[in-house]
This record gives structure tokens, C-alpha cells and sequence, in this order.
């Protein structure tokens, strides 16, 4: 079989919108396979919005975006269930089922991404809470769980159709820094395993002790620390 050896994200001349505001204009810029992006910028600077049209919940203007193989120009919202197959989704707000333990949320996802055979699920839904760091809390009811470990959940449950990317938009926001910390460190270690991360973030300190590509909106442009003259100090 032949490697596709295309972008994940290829993103050319597009103009970004909220409702009728251009929040982004003319932005262009590629990830590739197994990247690891930063995506900064102040509040309300457009880093969101980005990320929503990337995973084809916003609209957008002019130009043409490509990711994981699909024209998200033209993308009918029937396909959009495929699309997201190949992507992960995590958020600041874990975004759990609160009435339903951990098990229970993951399979949700699987059953409505298509898993049908009870053995399979079972085995992918216990290789995915091992990749988190946790093994033992499939019988979990969210709330019996510290903020750290629903996040490592929303990761796991990410996980389970092994993404080309994962889209992460302030994963650690609601994190106290040691935790988010050892959030950060796992979505490093998905990354070496060949996953790319596109990560929008407020905490500079994951940049600074990490550093790696940067992306950051500013004042409707997007600025790339790898086409730009780009001074992350200036950028903080
Ligand atoms: N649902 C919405 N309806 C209308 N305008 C919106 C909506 N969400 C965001 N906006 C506006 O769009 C612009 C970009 O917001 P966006 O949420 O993308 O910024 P952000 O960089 O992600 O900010 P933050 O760091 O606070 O998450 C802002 O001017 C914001 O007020």
C-alpha cells in the first residue's frame, strides 16, 4: 500500500467568520503528518474559530482547507461524521456524560462511529484508558473523578478511532499546573507516536519548556513561527 504523504491540514488563502464577522483573513498554513502545532493568540483573536472551521462546524469564506483527506469547502454535513472519524475533538469543558460512567461514554462514541462487534469494543475501549493512565476507571462515574482524570478521558475517548490529529482548543484551561502539566506530557507522548496536535493554548510555559511550532492570531492574520520573522519573546 502506498503512504499518503499529504498534509493533515492543508489551509490555503481562507478567510475565517463568526457569523458575519471575518475574524481571519487570508490565512494559509499546512500540518504535517505527526506534527506537533501551537496555537496562540489573545482572547477573541480567532484561535476557536479556526479550530471550528478546521473540524467543519463553521463555515468559511474564499480559499480551500483540506483535512484528513476531506474538502471541507464542500464537505455535506452527512459526511461529517467521517470527517470527525479521523480527528479528535478536546476542549477545555470536559464535556462527559455526567449520568454515565467512563465505559459508558467511551462506548457512546463507538457505537455512534459505527463499532459494532461487543469484543472489539471492549478490547479498544481498555487500550485506550491504558494509554491515559487509567486502567481501572472504566466503572467510574465522572464526578468520582478529579478534573485531570476526566480530561485524560476526553483524551482516551479521542483516541478510539486512532486520529490522523487531534484539534485540542485550551485543554488545560480549567487545570491547576501540575495537572495540566501531566496533561501536556500526554499529549506529547500521542504525538511521538505519530498522531499531529494542534493545540490552542494560553499557558506560554508549555512553549517555553517545550518548544515547537507556534501559530498565532493577531489582529486578523495568521503568523507562523516557521514563515515569519518570528520572535516568540516579542510574542508574549
Ligand atoms: N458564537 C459566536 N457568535 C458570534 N461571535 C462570536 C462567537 N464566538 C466568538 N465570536 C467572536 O469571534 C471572534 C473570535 O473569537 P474566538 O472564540 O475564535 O477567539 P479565541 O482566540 O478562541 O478566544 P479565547 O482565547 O478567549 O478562546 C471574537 O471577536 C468573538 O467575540
Amino acid at each position: 500500500m502506498e503512504m499518503d504523504s499529504r498534509p493533515v491540514v492543508e489551509v490555503s488563502e481562507a478567510d475565517i467568520y463568526q457569523e458575519n464577522q471575518k475574524v481571519l483573513s487570508d490565512i494559509s498554513f499546512k500540518i504535517e503528518k505527526g506534527e506537533f502545532v501551537y496555537l496562540i493568540g489573545r482572547t477573541g483573536s480567532g484561535k476557536s474559530s479556526l479550530l471550528k472551521t478546521l473540524y467543519a462546524d463553521l463555515s468559511f469564506d474564499k480559499g480551500s482547507i483540506d483535512v484528513a483527506g476531506f474538502d471541507i469547502r464542500k464537505i455535506k454535513s452527512k459526511k461529517v461524521p467521517y470527517l470527525r472519524r479521523k480527528i479528535g475533538i478536546i476542549f477545555q469543558d470536559f464535556q462527559l456524560f455526567p449520568d454515565r460512567t467512563v465505559s459508558e461514554n467511551l462506548l457512546f462514541v463507538m457505537k455512534a462511529t459505527g463499532w459494532k462487534d461487543k469484543t472489539k469494543m471492549k478490547g479498544r475501549l481498555a487500550e485506550v484508558l491504558m494509554r491515559v493512565g487509567l486502567g481501572a476507571a472504566a466503572g467510574k462515574m465522572p464526578h468520582q473523578l478529579s478534573g485531570g482524570e476526566q480530561q485524560r478521558v476526553v483524551i482516551a475517548r479521542a483516541l478510539i478511532n486512532e486520529p490522523v490529529i487531534l484539534f485540542a482548543d485550551e485543554p488545560t484551561g480549567n487545570l491547576d499546573p501540575e495537572v495540566s502539566k501531566s496533561i501536556f506530557k500526554l499529549f506529547e507522548e500521542i504525538n511521538r507516536s505519530g498522531t499531529a496536535i494542534l493545540m490552542a493554548t494560553h499557558n506560554h510555559n508549555f512553549i517555553t519548556e517545550n518548544p515547537g511550532r507556534v501559530l498565532k492570531c493577531e489582529e486578523g492574520k495568521l503568523l507562523d513561527s516557521t514563515q515569519d520573522e518570528f520572535n516568540l519573546a516579542t510574542h508574549y
